[in-house]
């Protein structure tokens, strides 16, 4: 691909806003007399590469493994371009055109448009699969622009081909951040509605894609963000330069060059002092100060500009979702009729959520980037009612709690809220109070002066309140935070100021509260747990989190995840007798357990892109032949629940890259609503076998331990679960003596008990002010004594089942095994210990 060292230069919109600060008319008349030597150009090669005009070469889209791999190739791009193509949509919909996505040899990636526009465009084969590279399709704006390495339009007739003479496209580069072109960005519609102001949409967002490419690209760089108006930094106007830790120059980006009026060869010669005549160093100095304010350089070129940094030693910036703040247009997803109809060819997995398998992506995601609260909603009501009541109080000084249960997404949920807000391009900083041993919790939340404690870092540390200034602080497991801290915590909230450990001075912060829990907040303030005050403070907006198992939205929920696992193009579905199973679970760990059960099934599938249910892990299946406790309902399939075209709303994103499923068969189009399988045409099958893995462990009875006490599981749950914001929290209920609860197992007796660390542990585990049976457990030698099981195998079990009585709640189970908070994270690594900041 060629290079761009000067790519500002031949943009030619570029150079006529050159011109039109001269005069306007020869603005106008340099651009199109550019346009016309360009198409006359394309024409003259379209001849040499033997094309007739009035024959319509054959163009069959990339076979299946090809198209893979394409894919895989341009996965980067792909994740970045989706939800600025989707915006980019939302901005032409309804005009008969659609928005295309190619690689850089031309080949189509992914279309979004208008249904009767696609299926008109497919006729010509504008369709993922195919290339339009001018070799194949002469002139056009997608071949022409890459042929050309600037943007491109290309007019009915202009078109090469007789037969796409009903075409106006509009086409532009998407640069990597080495000024290669990546892909192009177009949309093509019916000539008729042909609109100036198409273009300058097209260049917009794929200037927001080259900045996320560039973001992506240098995350371990030093990044420098300018524009000689300060006001411009942050938008796409900035120029941006990487330099490694010493200083040298990486890269820049397109708006860098325009700048410092350097070529990229030239521009990447230099330094950071070279460049803005400042040390290195002083730059880091100043950015050590709290709130530091902006700075000002002067550039080689005598412009003066005003420059951010992101420094992303400690962690990373968290880039903005597109819809955030750059975008050029905002509505919100669900405001058009009907879903778009999209197509990639199988590629949605990887576009709105980096499949597994790449980690660093889905780890930059930590933050989530493209997380945004629209993508949340695959129409669940109580769903959309929390994001409803979210988005009201975006952007207002409201501290938002999220309860629910583990795993239900409460910390998607905070990202999301922070990602659409105007707080997006700065941190966001999660802590989990749980997971940071006391001791540490005060240091890390509040900082500490130099020195202020054995084994404090040299020059110490602003801590993550002050880390989180301009963002979000998202404060997981709330009630986790130790008494005395908790004060500390109310002092920053009402003074809007922090005092690290070992210092007297006081530093101002700004910082958007949310804050999580799955404990009973009240509860915990009458037994002088949590601070009235403090909670009073937190709860400004309280949503709950519909646990997995009252979701009306599960089959666009399991659609949702088999795309997002989805590897290699790969298009999972899941056997009618599968989604009911999913249907009758009760899913005590929420999204979390449903990813790792679709996940293991699909590794269990072994290539079968269908999964049943002898590819079920086997605590699934043992699960769900547990009798349902007391007070809870066996769910039925909901198809009412979504709208009436059979997708979810968030689903509409994707649903439609998956092509029909095998007869019966429910797939991530399947299953919604529409109904594609008979209901009761496969029938589930009886629940598996107990698998022996668990057999033997205990006797046979809930959870495959021992049978549930009659006592258990029934009423202590329902009562008394008012939760902070006063509405009930059902399955929650005040956990008196920290008893079992719905959705998760009664605490049993069947532990053996004398004899075994591991057994008295069970106990510990399951033993309640109401359950003191710890003395009937079944001695070494009898019966239910678990034989054949490593003490390893035992102690994961153990430690899984006091999770699942303490409802997810680590602090909790590690308290009642009587072991460390860390030893439970080391051995359910998936647990996700987190140091939680945004990186
Ligand atoms: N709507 C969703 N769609 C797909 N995956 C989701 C969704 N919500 C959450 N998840 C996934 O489930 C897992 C748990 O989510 P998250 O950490 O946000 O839950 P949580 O309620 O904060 O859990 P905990 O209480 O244990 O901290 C994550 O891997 C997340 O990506």
């Amino acid at each position: 691909m060629p290079a761009t060292d000067a790519f500002p230069q031949r943009d030619p919109l570029d150079a006529s806003a050159a011109l039109a600060t001269l005069h306007p008319a020869l603005a106008t008349e340099s651009a199109e007399e550019t346009a016309r030597q360009v198409i006359e150009a394309a024409h003259q090669r379209s001849q040499r590469f033997g094309l007739e005009s009035s024959r319509t070469p054959d163009a069959s889209p990339l076979a299946r493994a090809e198209m893979d791999q394409t894919l895989e190739k341009s996965r980067v791009l792909r994740v970045h371009a989706a939800p600025v193509m989707e915006s980019l949509y939302e901005n032409i919909i309804n005009t008969h055109s659609m928005v295309v996505l190619t690689d850089a040899m031309g080949t189509i990636l992914h279309t979004l448009g208008d249904g009767d526009f696609v299926e008109r465009a497919q006729r010509v084969a504008l369709q993922p699969g195919v290339s339009w590279a001018e070799q194949n399709r002469g002139t056009n704006a997608i071949g022409t622009a890459i042929a050309e390495a600037a943007p491109t339009t290309v007019h009915a007739d202009q078109h090469f081909l007789r037969a796409n003479h009903f075409l106006t496209c509009s086409a532009t580069p998407i640069f990597d951040p080495r000024g290669e072109v990546a892909g192009i960005l177009d949309v093509t519609g019916d000539f008729r509605n042909f609109h100036k102001h198409t273009m300058a949409l097209v260049r917009m967002s794929a200037r927001i894609i080259e900045n996320q490419l560039f973001d992506n690209a240098f995350q371990k760089a030093i990044c420098i963000h300018f524009h000689s108006r300060p006001e411009f930094i942050g938008t796409l106007m900035e120029g941006i330069i990487a330099c490694d830790q010493e200083g040298r120059v990486l890269a820049a980006n397109r708006g860098a060059l325009f700048l410092t009026g350097l070529g990229k060869g030239a521009l990447e010669t230099h330094t950071f002092s070279s460049l803005f005549g400042m040390p290195l160093n002083d730059l880091r100095e100043h950015y050590r100060t709290v709130n530091p304010t902006p700075l000002t350089a002067r550039l080689l070129n005598g412009m003066i500009v005003g420059l951010r940094a992101d420094l992303r030693t400690n962690q990373r910036w968290i880039t903005p979702g597109f819809a955030a703040s750059q975008a050029p247009v905002t509505p919100a997803a669900t405001d058009h009729a009907g879903p778009p109809p999209i197509n990639d060819g199988g590629a949605a997995a990887s576009l709105f959520n980096p499949p597994g398998g790449h980690q660093d992506e889905r780890h930059a995601g930590r933050s989530n980037r493209l997380s945004s609260l629209r993508y949340l909603n695959t129409g669940d009501p109580q769903m959309q009612a929390v994001i409803a009541k979210a988005q009201k109080v975006i952007g207002r000084d409201i501290p938002i709690m999220v309860i629910g249960e583990t795993g239900t997404g409460k910390e998607l949920l905070a990202q999301a809220i922070h990602n659409d807000s105007p707080r997006a391009r700065m941190p966001f900083i999660a802590v989990n109070c749980a997971s940071l041993p006391d001791t540490l919790i005060e240091s890390e939340l509040f900082g500490y002066e130099d020195g202020a404690f054995t084994g404090a870092r040299k020059r110490g540390s602003h801590g993550k309140i002050v880390a989180a200034n301009g963002g979000t602080l998202f404060l997981d497991e709330i009630g986790d935070m130790p008494l005395q801290l908790q004060a500390r915590l109310l002092r920053v909230l009402q003074e809007r100021v922090v005092t690290p450990l070992g210092s007297n001075k006081s530093i101002p912060v700004n910082v958007m509260i949310i804050c999580a829990t799955n404990r009973n907040l009240r509860d915990m303030i009458a037994r002088a747990e949590f601070r009235e005050d403090l909670y009073y403070r937190l709860n400004g907006l309280v949503v709950k989190l519909p646990p997995l198992r009252d979701r009306t939205d599960l089959g666009a929920i399991v659609s949702k995840i088999l795309l997002n696992e989805a590897a290699h193009g790969a298009r999972y579905t899941v056997a009618p007798e599968v989604l009911d199973a999913f249907h009758r679970s009760r899913w005590p760990g929420n999204f979390r357990q449903l990813t790792n059960v679709i996940r293991t099934a699909i590794v269990m599938a072994d290539g079968d892109q269908v999964i049943r249910m002898d590819h079920m892990p086997d605590d699934f299946i043992e699960e769900l032949e547990q009798p349902m406790p007391e007070g809870m309902t066996p769910r039925a399939a909901p198809p009412s629940a979504t709208p009436a075209h059979g997708l979810a709303p968030g689903l509409t994103d994707f649903a439609a890259f998956v092509p029909p499923n095998a007869p019966g068969m429910v797939g991530p189009t399947s299953d919604l609503g529409g109904g594609r399988f008979a209901p009761g045409a496969g029938l589930p099958p009886q629940p598996a076998a107990m698998p022996a893995g668990l057999a033997d462990v205990m006797p046979r009875g809930d959870n495959g331990f021992a049978p549930p006490r009659p006592d258990h599981g029934a009423a202590p749950y329902a009562g008394n679960g008012a939760h902070p914001g006063g509405a009930p929290f059902p399955g929650a209920g005040s956990f008196p003596g920290e008893r079992a609860q719905p959705g998760g197992w009664p605490a049993q007796p069947g532990w053996p008990a004398a004899g075994a660390d591991m057994a008295a542990a069970g106990n510990a585990a399951a033993a309640t002010p109401g359950n003191p049976t710890a003395g009937a457990q079944p001695r070494p030698g009898e019966p239910g004594w678990p034989v054949g099981r490593s003490l390893d195998q035992i102690e994961l079990e153990l430690i899984r089942r006091a999770l699942e009585t303490h409802r997810g709640n680590v602090s909790a189970a590690a308290r009642a095994l009587g072991i460390s908070r860390n030893t439970i994270y080391r051995k359910f690594p998936e647990l996700g210990q987190r140091t939680t900041d945004a990186g």
